[in-house]
């Protein structure tokens, strides 16, 4: 049997996050200086910090990770491309994008895989890579499966079950069913709501190869955690 990977081992996993709409300039700097410390495999903010996130992580491993049509993904693909490519433009390295819910609840696949596919071409064309968040508690089971099957035909690095601001988060279901679906072709983020290691370790069980978090560094079991202060 193979033994678990240790909390801290567990870092290079882990999108260190902070999303919250009121968070300042001093939370941002604390949130870097904690992913370089523990070597957090991304630091993810909102559009308004990427600049300032990407210079002081310049000589880290750390990537720099940003939102785009976040929360909802009730934008149009004009507007999701345009976000994308200032993202990239601004240092992105990693675009996570929120998919259109209601076309993924409808069934139109087409629609889906175009609009995942532009934003694809976006983040690509600066080098960065996309993660599509299918926001798994609002999407019906057969969506979730088209989502992931668009996002793969559109050429998305990462599939990603939730923004945390929808109620619910990350479930091993719904890491099973993503494994399933794209498991070894794509990278399977597991977001919201993973508070602890044991959270973490089920969800990396079930097929996830990122965790996105505000509680990363209770994860890893930092001295200087503090369940949920960063987000
Ligand atoms: O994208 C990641 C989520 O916003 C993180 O959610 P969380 O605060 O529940 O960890």
């Amino acid at each position: 049997m193979t033994a678990n990977p240790t909390p801290k081992s567990l870092a290079g996993l882990i999108d260190h996050t902070v999303l919250k709409p009121d968070t300042d300039e001093a939370t941002v700097r604390r949130v870097i200086a904690e992913a370089a410390e523990h070597r957090f495999a991304a630091v993810c903010i909102n559009p308004k910090w990427v600049s300032l996130t990407a210079d002081a992580l310049t000589g880290t491993e750390v990537k720099t990770c940003t939102v785009v049509g976040f929360p909802l993904g009730a934008t149009t693909t004009a507007q999701k491309v345009h976000e994308t490519q200032v993202a990239v433009t601004a240092g992105a390295d990693e675009i996570d994008m929120v998919v259109d819910m209601a076309d993924a609840n409808a069934g139109s696949e087409d629609a889906v895989r175009r609009q995942i596919s532009a934003i694809a071409a976006a983040a690509h064309e600066g080098g960065a890579l996309l993660k599509v968040i299918l926001e798994t508690t609002l999407l019906a089971e057969e969506a979730k499966t088209l989502v992931c099957r668009a996002a793969e035909a559109a050429g998305a690095d990462f599939v990603k079950t939730s923004t945390g601001f929808a109620g619910g988060g990350a479930t091993v279901a719904d890491i099973r069913l993503m494994h399933r679906e794209v498991g070894g072709r794509l990278g399977i983020k597991a977001s919201g709501g993973v508070r602890t290691y044991e959270d973490a370790i089920a969800l990396v069980k079930a097929g996830a190869t990122r965790i996105g978090a505000s509680s990363s560094l209770d994860i890893v079991g930092a001295e200087n955690s503090s369940t949920g202060e960063s987000y």
